[in-house]
């Protein structure tokens, strides 16, 4: 089987080539992953051959991309024909210019009887079945919402940000231009879900804002999530209709699809503010900042609008983004610290034996090993063909809870070679990302000077001392709130029943995000006795 126009694959540690391709089926029926406007996904399956050692073979599960070419008759009267390949060559040169973790990965694709056929990563599905429940109804933690969110901006970033030099004072950004539930792809990895963008067959490269603002789009994308001044096939800035898609999304991922399609109407042209009225009266689901964030996103006037920048300067973005949610509250002095310490995090894993590692706390070892895991993970993730060969069973981490305390340094000498093959097997390929990431992290490290763990240890008592604060701040909230009931419980009237029970959802409201924050408070609190414990004793090693 010849593919077209095939470059060779990198696929978990391999260098391969496709040689056969079939759908999956079930009871003689192929297996439909999604059916969409241009096409059918299928699942099925990839057979690749090592290239370097051509008697090996593999079999890999893939989502089977499948688009019907109008013949050539009806092509002359439609038009439908190039239509098609104009998307379809689109979409394949998307694929084949941005490689990103956060977009789905073309293996290959060919024509054949009639047909165009892509060949790609396999997915567990969209935001909407996958994360929500069948009928959207089931939204999502705030925290969570927002980290997904995060993920999509950071990939339209991505592609914002890969531009293409048509002439030499027009440089053209990649928009996406159908942001909808059904085009952002969930699959399940080491930690937690990742995102993986696709249907990119309407994705347009167009002047980046800073240049010229305005750009003549034609009417696209998915109803429910089209912007309002895309309904009205106005002049538009693709990066605000962009935020408008993104900020439809929010309100599903938040409030669930059932309840955003239920009040559609008012996020249409007609409506001036009724989108954002209603948005108000979810208040007690949200925080103010994720509100500000929706007012943001939904303005109606593009002008009004948040843009990319925006959005990046917003709290929400500054609370949660770009690190993973557990630590969030870390601030950036720490992370960077732990960052440039990688190569002595893993000797200083790998060396403990099991009594010296018994006198570590607990607490502060799995808080190192969740950094150094996270560290690794994002490394692998720069290469997704590495990525892939760290996912397999043999390296692969469980989540926390699941963890074996005793066996983390076997399973960290096992990443630690990992790295070391990859430096050793890839030497002359001097362009391979994963080769500069290791020399970045293979420079020789210091150990923790006294001024370091100085900083380090002060910048966890600031997290404390804040969440100190807030903690305070709920508690009076709280002791307000409980006088107020008192009050109305003595007049035992009617008219205050109402007001009773309101009183009564702010008041668990606040009760639980005080639970959070104590949770939090003391999460810290022993991170920090359990880190002076640690320098004291690492001192003494040296
Ligand atoms: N790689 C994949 N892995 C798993 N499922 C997928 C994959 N690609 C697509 N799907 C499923 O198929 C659905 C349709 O895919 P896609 O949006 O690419 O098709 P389309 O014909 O271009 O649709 P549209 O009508 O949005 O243009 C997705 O919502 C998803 O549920």
């Amino acid at each position: 089987m010849i593919i077209e126009n095939q470059k060779h694959l990198f696929y978990q540690g391999w260098f391969a080539k496709i040689i056969e391709v079939k759908v999956d089926k079930i009871n003689n029926q192929e297996v439909i992953l999604g059916q969409g406007g241009y096409g059918t996904v299928l699942r099925g399956k990839m057979k690749i051959e090592n290239i370097n050692n051509t008697k090996e073979t593999r079999e890999v599960p893939i989502a089977i991309k499948r688009i019907k070419l109008s013949p050539l008759k009806e092509k002359k009267s439609f038009g439908e024909n190039q239509l098609n390949m104009e998307s379809i060559k689109l979409e394949l040169s998307v694929y084949e210019q941005i490689k990103s973790k956060n977009i789905v990965q073309l293996y290959g694709s060919e024509q054949k009887d009639n047909h165009y056929y892509l060949y790609l990563e396999l997915c567990d599905g969209n935001l909407l079945n996958c994360i929500m429940d069948e009928n959207g109804d089931a939204p999502l933690k705030e925290e969570q919402a927002i980290r997904y969110f995060i993920k999509i901006f950071d990939t339209l970033q991505l592609l914002q940000k890969s531009t293409y030099e048509r002439t030499e004072n027009n440089k053209e950004s990649l928009y996406h231009r159908d942001i909808n539930v059904k085009n952002i792809l969930i699959k399940k990895c080491v930690i937690g879900y990742q995102i993986k963008l696709c249907d990119f067959g309407i994705a347009q490269y167009s002047v980046q804002p800073g240049n010229q603002n305005k750009n003549l789009i034609q009417e696209i994308g998915t109803p429910a999530f089209k912007s309002p001044e895309n309904f009205l096939n106005q002049l538009c800035d693709q990066e605000k209709n962009e935020t408008w898609s993104l900020g439809t999304v929010l309100v599903c991922l938040l409030f669930g699809y059932s309840s955003f399609m239920a009040n559609i109407q008012l996020f249409n042209i007609g409506n001036k503010d009724d989108h954002l009225k209603w948005i108000s009266r979810q208040k007690n689901l949200i925080s103010t900042e994720v509100q500000q964030l929706l007012f943001g996103l939904l303005q109606k006037e593009p002008k009004e609008r948040m843009g990319y920048k925006q959005i990046s300067e917003s709290q929400c973005y500054r609370l949660y983004g770009n690190y993973p949610p557990s630590r969030s509250l870390i601030p950036r002095g720490i992370q960077r610290l732990m960052y440039n310490n990688f190569e002595y995090l893993t000797q200083l894993f790998i060396n403990l034996n099991q009594n010296l590692y018994k006198q570590i706390p607990e607490d502060l070892l799995f808080f190192l090993f969740q950094h150094y895991k996270n560290l690794v993970h994002k490394q692998c993730q720069n290469y997704s063909g590495y990525y892939k060969s760290i996912d397999s069973t043999d390296l692969s981490l469980q989540t926390t809870s699941n963890i074996n305390y005793i066996g983390i340094p076997t399973l960290l000498q096992k990443y630690y070679q990992f790295f070391q093959n990859i430096q050793l097997e890839n030497e002359t390929q001097n362009d391979d990302q994963m080769i500069l990431f290791w020399r970045k992290f293979s420079q020789p490290n210091r150990r923790y000077q006294d001024s370091q763990r100085f900083c380090f240890l002060n910048n966890l008592f600031e997290v404390l001392d804040k969440l100190q604060v807030e903690q305070q701040a709920l508690e009076n909230q709280i002791l307000e709130l409980n006088k107020k009931k008192m009050l109305y419980l003595e007049k035992e009237e009617k008219l205050y029943s109402k007001k009773e029970e309101n009183l009564n959802k702010k008041l668990y409201v606040i009760e639980k995000l005080k639970e959070d924050k104590d949770d939090n408070f003391n999460k810290f609190n022993d991170l920090i006795s359990g880190l002076t414990q640690y320098f004291d004793w690492n001192k003494e090693k040296i």
